[in-house]
């Protein structure tokens, strides 16, 4: 006979936080969000932790380099997708650790040949008025020149006036050598009054721009999630089928930290994807496992060596697994359940595995529910790709902004590797949809108003850490009438929230 559960799988909404004790100490400047990303001894340091407890999800439409970049600046860390040919993960990767606040590799760059209106044409592309003038056109060839548009004339000058006749010529150009500080680098526009100093290698190629205009954008974020090398980390997604070509490249590129990407975790595949990199790599590679949702599979990762494990079937927003295959569970109790795993595995081996609770934040303060419930950090997906600095066109609809947004088990992220594998591959259902969400803005803003919104209800329950939130909760379940209750009732709303 089968197994059946006592208790109905519920979701966050359905809980609440009782405030506890909270004292004059306990204010939200004080709050430290920082939390272990991956397994650790009693008494020990985890190899890595994050400032915040956010990590992007492993989605094309979610995490690519330039959101793991802007996450990183704000303490926590991407997980770039794997739904790519390895050679384009491998390259997000690379870009990632490449990047230097403050060093801009440049986008708008012309040859010598070409005429002023080519110049016109890039300007209205990218909207940047600093031309780089190389050899080859190339962001990263032979630096000839720099044309602004304080070298050109428009009501005198033809538009097919080459652009080597007005170009700055780079013997009139101020510039640095590449290794130069971002100080340094301020120190030397300020001094020849120069809005861009473009950074040149020993063979006078290009190699970035800093520009005055950035200088207050890019002073150093107290949170940033940096390497010993002061490059900002990253991780990367995988999966149970190339791993022995994905692993590699990923690690060469200078991934941080690897996460095992699948609805289902609780399959021999992570255990076999798992040991390779054991064997390979032993425990300095840093591998999460999932997606899991009671104790017994949580414990199946756990002694298979997952460094974090991930919790959550079907809760996603884009997410229609338990639709479609009618596998899954509410994400608070598969939490509370893999949580309590975690910790009874603890007491018994002194080895701590963080939990990610992955699907099913609506609101910010699901996140602080996730984190009291035991959740070490959050994965999230549609709240991240609201935001600029997500891959996906931002479209008009109707008058409102909105971004692009689809589930990895869609046909849109999945044809990647059908196309990949000479089309062989059929996609039999999908478990994920195409969607729309509201543009929200830029990533720092929205990350740190639901911080404060975290750091504000932890010191409502008198804690200053996320360990001590976890043993100080007092968390509720509601009735569906008080739901209401919770809502703005009884009132006529003047304007939509
Ligand atoms: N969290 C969720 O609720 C959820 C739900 C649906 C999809 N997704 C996402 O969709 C994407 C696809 O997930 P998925 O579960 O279809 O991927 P998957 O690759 O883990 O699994 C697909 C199937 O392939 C099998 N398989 C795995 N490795 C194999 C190997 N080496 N050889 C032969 N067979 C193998 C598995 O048993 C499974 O049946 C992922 O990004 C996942 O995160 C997530």
């Amino acid at each position: 006979m089968a197994f059946y559960y006592d208790e109905p799988s519920r979701t966050f909404s359905e809980y609440l936080l009782i405030p506890g004790y909270s004292s004059s100490k306990c204010v939200p400047s004080e709050v430290d969000l920082k939390t272990p990303l991956v397994r650790f001894k009693r008494g020990e340091e985890p190899g890595i932790s994050i400032n915040i407890p956010m990590v992007s999800a492993i989605m094309q439409s979610v995490s690519d380099d330039r959101l793991a970049v802007a996450l990183a600046e704000e303490g926590g860390m991407s997980f770039i997708y794997g739904s790519q040919p390895v050679e384009e993960q491998a390259e997000m990767v690379k870009k990632v650790k490449r990047y230097r606040a403050g060093f801009v590799v440049s986008d708008s760059n012309v040859s010598p040949e070409m005429t002023l209106e080519d110049v016109l044409r890039l300007t209205e592309k990218t909207g940047h008025s600093t031309i780089a003038v190389t050899e080859d056109g190339g962001p990263n060839g032979k630096l000839l020149g720099i044309v602004t548009n304080k070298d050109y004339r428009l009501s005198r000058m033809s538009p097919d006036t080459r652009v080597k006749e007005f170009m700055t010529k780079f013997d009139d150009l101020v510039y640095a050598e590449e290794e130069t500080s971002l100080k340094e680098a301020n120190d030397i526009i300020w001094e020849h009054k120069i809005n861009c100093l473009p950074l040149v290698n020993k063979n006078r190629e290009l190699a970035y721009l800093v520009f005055r205009k950035d200088y207050d954008t890019h002073k150093k974020n107290e949170n940033e999630l940096i390497d010993n090398a002061k490059r900002y980390m990253v991780g990367a997604g995988i999966n149970t089928r190339d791993y022995e070509m994905r692993v590699p490249a990923l690690l060469e590129a200078g991934a941080d930290a690897l996460c095992i990407d699948s609805s289902e975790g609780f399959s021999e595949w992570q255990k076999i994807t798992i040991d390779y990199i054991r064997k390979h790599y032993g425990e300095r590679v840093k591998v999460g496992a999932g997606n899991v949702v009671d104790e017994e599979g949580f414990r199946f990762l756990a002694d298979a060596g997952a460094d974090f494990v991930k919790v959550g079937i079907g809760g996603g927003a884009i997410c229609i697994t338990r639709e479609q295959k009618g596998i899954g569970r509410g994400q608070a109790t598969a939490l509370i359940e893999v949580a309590k795993a975690r910790d009874a595995y603890y007491e018994e081996t002194g080895v701590y595995i963080p939990i990610c609770s992955d699907g099913g934040i609506v609101h910010d303060y699901h996140i602080t529910l996730a984190l009291a419930m035991g959740a070490d950090f959050v994965m999230l997906g549609r709240y991240f790709a609201r935001f600029d600095e997500s891959p996906t066109k931002r479209v008009n609809i109707n008058g409102s902004y909105m971004k692009e947004y689809w589930g990895e088990g869609s046909a849109r992220a999945r044809n990647w590797q059908r196309y990949d594998m000479g089309g062989e591959q059929k996609l039999s259902f999908e478990e994920g949809v195409d969607s729309l969400v509201p543009y929200a803005g830029s990533l720092k803003d929205n990350v740190n108003l639901t911080l404060s919104k975290v750091r504000s209800t932890m010191c409502n329950c008198g804690a200053l850490t996320i360990p001590e939130l976890q043993k100080k909760a007092k968390i509720t379940l509601v009735s569906s009438t008080s739901i209401v209750e919770g809502g703005a009732h009884d009132v006529t709303l003047r304007n939509h929230r």
